[in-house]
């Protein structure tokens, strides 16, 4: 489905936010993009790489005759900016969002944005990188990736149709599941992930032998330890919002490290490499597809 877009409002111009903006752009899928943010200097970036046509400096001034709103900022500042952007919305302005939590954005909108409920469709682009910024964007993050849209009960289908179109001209496969299911899975094979290399690089950097350590890791450690180069902001309010699901992962992890501790312990060579095995197969099966 093609779609076009007149005037779209981000907030948030980062590396997802800037990414829709140049995706859309390449499509030539959107009119005026229109960015607001927190930094100038990012914004004046923005701008000057061609990702926004143009700042606005109030809430109101950016929401006002745009078709789509996207808030792509971390999901803790989602709960301000609906406050701020409520009043000044348009009766068939489309409110989406990229936050990587479902059910937190979702209870925000309706506690924020009830006048507009029809209208809000909360997004997650399964695509993104441990840089962050305007300067991080490009027009071809999203191809071929998967989007998951977690519609409200009370969104329309007008709305939902709006939104899944702006992400298919972005190149990306569009699917979509309840936020309670979207939150679960990704609870395991991306926040948990993000928990254990953060948890990893600062156990090492803390040594007294750190610089010795880092100086002699190679391509295993830059490999399990990219994401540990992520936003803190962006990774304290994911872990936040997605508390209850990301405890249960780190119970179930703890369970597995333990068993491997156990055969390590016993030296039992055959349940070590049986693991080993089962996980190789199912990375390989994993990367193939
Ligand atoms: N980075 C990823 O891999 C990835 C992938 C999918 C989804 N997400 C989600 O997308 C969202 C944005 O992440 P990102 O990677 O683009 O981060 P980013 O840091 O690159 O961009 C976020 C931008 O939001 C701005 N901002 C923060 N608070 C604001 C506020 N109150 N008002 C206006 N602007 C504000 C920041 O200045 C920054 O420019 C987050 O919710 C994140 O969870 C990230
Ligand atoms: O590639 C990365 O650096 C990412 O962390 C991207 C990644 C992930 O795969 O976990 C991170 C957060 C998201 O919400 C979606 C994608």
């Amino acid at each position: 489905m093609t779609t076009h877009i007149n005037k779209l409002a981000i907030f948030g111009v980062g590396l997802i936010g800037g990414s829709v903006a140049l995706a859309l752009k390449q499509a030539a899928a959107v009119g005026e993009v229109v960015g607001v943010g927190r930094s100038r200097a990012n914004l004046d970036a923005a701008l000057k790489l061609g990702i926004i046509d143009r700042i606005a400096t109030t809430a109101a001034a950016a929401v006002q005759g745009a078709d789509v709103v996207l808030l792509a900022v971390p999901v803790g500042q989602m709960a301000a900016l609906m406050l701020e952007i409520a009043p000044h919305l348009g009766a068939e302005t489309v409110i989406t969002d990229a936050g990587s939590t479902k059910q937190d954005v979702a209870a925000l909108m309706q506690q924020h944005l009830a006048a507009h409920l029809p209208n809000c469709v909360p997004g997650h682009p399964i695509a993104g990188a441990e840089t962050c910024g305007a300067a991080a964007a490009r027009a071809g993050l999203y191809q071929g990736r998967n989007v998951v849209l977690t519609p409200l009960p009370q969104s329309n289908k007008a709305a939902l149709e709006k939104v899944r179109a702006l992400w298919q001209a972005c190149g990306a496969k569009v699917s979509e599941m309840p936020a309670t299911q979207h939150d679960a899975i990704f609870a395991t094979v991306s926040h948990l992930p993000h928990l254990l290399a953060y948890t990893l690089v600062d156990m090492i950097a803390r040594r007294d032998n750190a610089d010795t350590l880092f100086s002699f890791a190679a391509s295993g450690f830059r490999d399990f330890t990219r994401i540990a180069g992520s936003s803190p902001e962006m990774w304290r309010d994911i872990a936040l919002a997605n508390r209850q699901a990301l405890l249960n992962e780190i119970e179930q992890y703890q369970a597995s490290l333990e068993q491997m501790r156990i055969a390590l312990t016993a030296e039992d060579a055959a349940a070590l490499e049986a693991t080993f095995k089962r996980a190789q197969t199912a990375r390989v099966r994993w990367s193939e597809e």
